[in-house]
């Protein structure tokens, strides 16, 4: 079943358009990667998904429910969480603590409870821990629960702000490279922890330049250059496709064009 449609999505900024008519379908429990050169429109399609955007046209349905008037809350609370490019966590806040934000959406206590700390309170802060620390384990960061979020080192933050989109009880996660500035170990480790994300039943997807990641994990990928799609398919297919190789080789001539 497909858990995520987009239909015809289009997307215009001040007369560009950075998404064209873009179709995208995913399946319950699969992974799939979104590729494409700089500037295909990877992150708008991320942003329209998620609700940061309402698309100048077409449509998006989560478990076959409209979601594309919803705000970012709205459907973070449906079961959709996301990581960022730029990472964004809160720097100055514990690792734990950056984790039990994450819940936030899922619990029930409000301004009065808090204040009053009654017995429901504490029971349920108490358990709000507990699973904190249980993803803090499951991502491989509850030696460091108590440090600062912005003393660990890049790949660490990387797998925290998983861990706190997973914090949400999602059931589709969407990735944004979330290799970028990794080394090669860090990404071999991320590819095992993606690996378990997607064990656990969550349907994952994906945006990044990383090949080896996107060749190695994904069930599918779907290209897109100049806002446009270009190819779908698995992997062994994508990697000779035409079209594809074009878009790459394009973009290449366009960076060299940039450094002369
Ligand atoms: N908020 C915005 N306002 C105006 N133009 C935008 C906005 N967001 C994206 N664009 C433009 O839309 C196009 C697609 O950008 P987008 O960031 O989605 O591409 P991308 O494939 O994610 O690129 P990259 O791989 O470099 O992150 C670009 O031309 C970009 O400049």
């Amino acid at each position: 079943m497909e858990i995520l449609e987009g239909h015809d999505l289009t997307m215009v900024f001040g007369g560009l358009a950075a998404l064209t008519s873009v179709d995208i379908k995913i399946e319950e429990g699969e992974i799939l990667s979104v590729i494409g050169p700089n500037g295909a429109g990877k992150t708008t399609l991320f942003n329209l998904l998620t609700g940061v955007y309402s698309p100048t046209s077409g449509k998006i349905y989560f478990k076959k429910k409209e979601i594309k008037n919803l705000k970012p809350y709205q459907i973070t609370k449906l079961g959709i969480a996301r990581t960022f490019q730029n990472i964004r966590l809160f720097g100055e806040m514990s690792v734990l603590d950056n984790v039990i934000i994450g819940q936030h959406c899922r619990t029930k206590t409000g301004i009065f409870g808090a204040i009053l700390r009654t017995p429901s309170v504490k029971k349920e802060e108490a358990s709000v821990n507990e699973k904190a620390m249980d993803i803090l384990k499951f991502v491989g960061l509850e030696k460091v629960y108590n440090e600062k979020a912005k003393n660990l080192p890049y790949g660490k933050q990387r797998r925290l702000e998983m861990a706190r989109a997973l914090a949400t009880d999602p059931e589709l996660i969407l990735l944004d490279e979330p290799a970028a500035g990794m080394n090669p170990f860090e990404t071999n480790e991320l590819i095992e922890l993606i690996g378990k994300i997607n064990e656990m039943g969550k349907t994952i997807l994906l945006i990044e330049h990383d090949m080896k990641l996107v060749m190695g994990i994904s069930k599918r990928i779907m290209v897109l250059d100049y806002g446009k799609k270009i190819a779908d398919g698995p992997p062994e297919e994508i990697k000779n496709d035409e079209r594809v190789i074009k878009a790459y080789l394009g973009e290449s001539s366009r960076r060299e064009g940039r450094a002369c």
